[in-house]
């Protein structure tokens, strides 16, 4: 079984652009990827890819592999998945709630394939067992597409039912739910900028 994470640090998270600044994202993003390789780590998984369109803020990456590959996400992932032999893990960048239990949970499945959702319709990871029967196609409701992707092809889905796991970072109000949950670089980092405000019906931040 390996790991591959789409990445793309240059103009990230365009979402959080009301409350960071490129720069600010640019350094976020990195920061999240460290740790989404960490906890591959911590559960076992021997190789770890990083599938980017440049080496922006790769140059001096150590820990995973760096292909590039300048086609978009879904082209870049369906031709890494066409060429793999082995089970494959896709995993988001964006997803610093993640733990190794979750990636040791979501590996082990029975089924064919198993998927965390994400909010709004996203995939936040995805299991394939058999790389080259299956297609991605992430962007608007992607886990409903990704599970019918499965059933069309013959193969059984799991759904991963997790709120950490399921918890991606793209909209400021996402990261409320890292500095309630979160640990290590990438939440010290936004609590270095925001505090929790805790006078609303739902917590929000406050720019520090
Ligand atoms: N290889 C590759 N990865 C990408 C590309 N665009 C986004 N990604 C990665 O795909 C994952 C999901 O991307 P999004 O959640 O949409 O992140 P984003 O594009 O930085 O954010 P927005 O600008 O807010 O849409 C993250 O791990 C990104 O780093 C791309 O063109 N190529
Ligand atoms: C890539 C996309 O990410 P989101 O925009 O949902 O975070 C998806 O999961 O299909």
């Amino acid at each position: 079984m390996k790991a591959v994470i789409p990445y793309k640090k240059s103009s990230a998270k365009s979402r959080l652009s009301p409350v960071l600044t490129l720069e600010e994202r640019e350094e976020f993003v990195e920061l999240m990827l460290n740790q989404v390789i960490n906890t591959l780590k911590e559960a076992g998984v021997g190789t770890i890819d990083i599938l980017s369109p440049s080496m922006y803020g790769l140059e001096d990456m150590t820990k995973a592999n760096v292909l590039l590959d300048k086609n978009d996400l879904n082209e870049a992932l369906n031709g890494y998945l066409e060429q793999a032999e082995e089970p494959v893990i896709i995993v988001m960048a964006d997803l610093p709630l993640l733990s190794p239990d979750h990636v040791k949970g979501i590996t082990s499945t029975k089924a064919d394939v198993c998927i965390v959702p994400g909010k709004g319709g996203g995939t936040n990871a995805l299991f394939i067992k058999n790389p080259s029967c299956y297609r991605v196609r992430y962007y608007g409701s992607s886990f409903l597409t990704h599970c019918s992707i499965a059933e069309e092809t013959g193969q059984s889905v799991e759904v991963y039912d997790s709120f950490f796991a399921g918890t991606d970072i793209d909209e400021p109000e996402d990261l409320v739910e890292l500095l309630i949950h979160g640990s290590g670089a990438a939440k010290e980092y936004i609590s270095k900028k925001f505090r929790l405000e805790m006078s609303r019906g739902r917590v929000g931040l406050t720019p520090i």
